[in-house]
């Protein structure tokens, strides 16, 4: 045993290969030919382009569940911005970030005992919503029809913080939008098909911040998991530590670090609105023993009433629906809970809704 609590060690079929070589890994995307592109009206510059690239992000949804893409329009310095006040928020004592600290009523803010399968996770984050309020369930439980809002919690310090994230969301929920727009015209759906679905939106952009680790061969900075909701967008820093599991093998491979890239992967909820044309992957985070990694991901979501189930255009009789429709805010609500300390069960996965 080495010098970590016990509380972060994970079983050993779940421990990372620090010593992994370099794998094939997944596809980059150039999103250079969307400029002037709007996802509503389907207006293209250079519509040959655009078809090439709808076709890229299809196969790489299906083949990956995850791609990277440069070129992507969101402005270098927002992203530097919320990545340097990021970096002081966290540079702080524990005693001063805890004074945003989330808690059983406030579910946004700073936190610091994150468990990922009843597992703690390496790492410390700020979780914040993109529409203020965020509407949600006041309970996860199904006879329990009563809402609640989320707000944001801000830190007095650093006193740019709130202005970088509350722009950074924007940018990336316009990249989102126009993501969203080509993964429908890859499953030959319109390409304002999933506009509907976010006028509301629950999404929340979280800042991770995973300090060295003693044991890095013991920890994960996040243990396995899927992204629940509907599209992530990730962007990471030069340290890298996030891994994928290659559906085609099997094997944890590394996200590489790419300058200015975004990660892009399929979340739960777009894995049964394509009734599993498209894919959600696990995927990981490995921590080091010398540097500290930022990360920080943008997760897209639907409003809390959004019934998810598989779209009619993609079900017929050949392929019938293969999930149940389930509601999005309970689902959300109760993964909430359940991140939020140990537990002695499983948590809520989609595959309990499968028919
Ligand atoms: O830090 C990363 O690279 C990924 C984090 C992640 O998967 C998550 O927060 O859901
Ligand atoms: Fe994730």
């Amino acid at each position: 045993m080495g010098e970590v609590d016990r509380a972060f060690v994970q079983d050993v079929e779940h421990r990372p290969n620090l010593a992994a070589p370099q794998a094939e890994g997944i596809p980059l995307i150039d999103l250079a030919a969307l400029a002037g592109y709007s996802p509503s009206d389907g207006a293209v510059a250079d519509s040959g382009a655009v078809e090439g690239l709808v076709a890229e992000i299809g196969e790489a949804c299906k083949e990956w569940g995850f791609f990277a893409v440069v070129n992507h329009g969101v402005p270098a310095e927002k992203r530097e911005r919320i990545e340097r006040e990021a970096r002081e928020f966290f540079r702080q004592g524990l005693e001063q970030k805890k004074k945003v600290r989330r808690d059983e009523k406030r579910a946004l803010g700073y936190y610091e005992t994150e468990h990922t399968k009843n597992v703690r996770d390496w790492k410390e984050v700020f979780d914040f919503t993109v529409q203020e309020p965020t509407v949600v369930p006041a309970s996860p439980d199904d006879g329990e029809e009563g809402v609640i809002e989320w707000t944001n919690q801000w830190p007095e310090y650093p006193p740019g913080l709130r202005e970088a994230c509350e722009e950074y969301a924007q940018e990336l929920q316009k990249l989102a939008r126009e993501l969203m727009g080509l993964i429908a015209r890859s499953v030959g759906l319109p390409a304002n098909k999933f506009d509907e679905f976010f006028k509301d939106n629950t999404s929340a952009v979280r800042l991770n911040h995973y300090p060295p680790c003693p044991d890095p061969h013991l920890a994960l900075g996040v243990g396995r998991h899927k992204d629940s909701g509907a599209l992530t967008i990730l962007a990471q820093d030069d340290v890298g530590g996030l891994e994928v599991k290659r559906k085609s093998d099997g094997e944890w491979v590394l996200v590489k670090p790419i300058p200015d890239a975004f990660i892009i992967n399929v979340g739960d909820i777009i894995k049964v609105w394509t009734n599993e044309a498209y894919d959600s992957v696990e995927h990981r985070v490995m921590v080091n023993s010398e540097k500290d990694r930022l990360s920080i991901p943008f997760f897209f979501n639907p409003p809390h009433y959004t019934m998810v189930q598989p779209l009619k255009e993609l079900t017929d009789e050949h392929n019938p629906p293969k999930y149940r429709p389930y509601n999005w805010g309970k689902f959300l609500v109760a993964r909430k809970a359940s991140n939020f300390k140990k537990l002695d069960v499983e948590n809520l996965q989609i595959h309990h809704f499968r028919t």
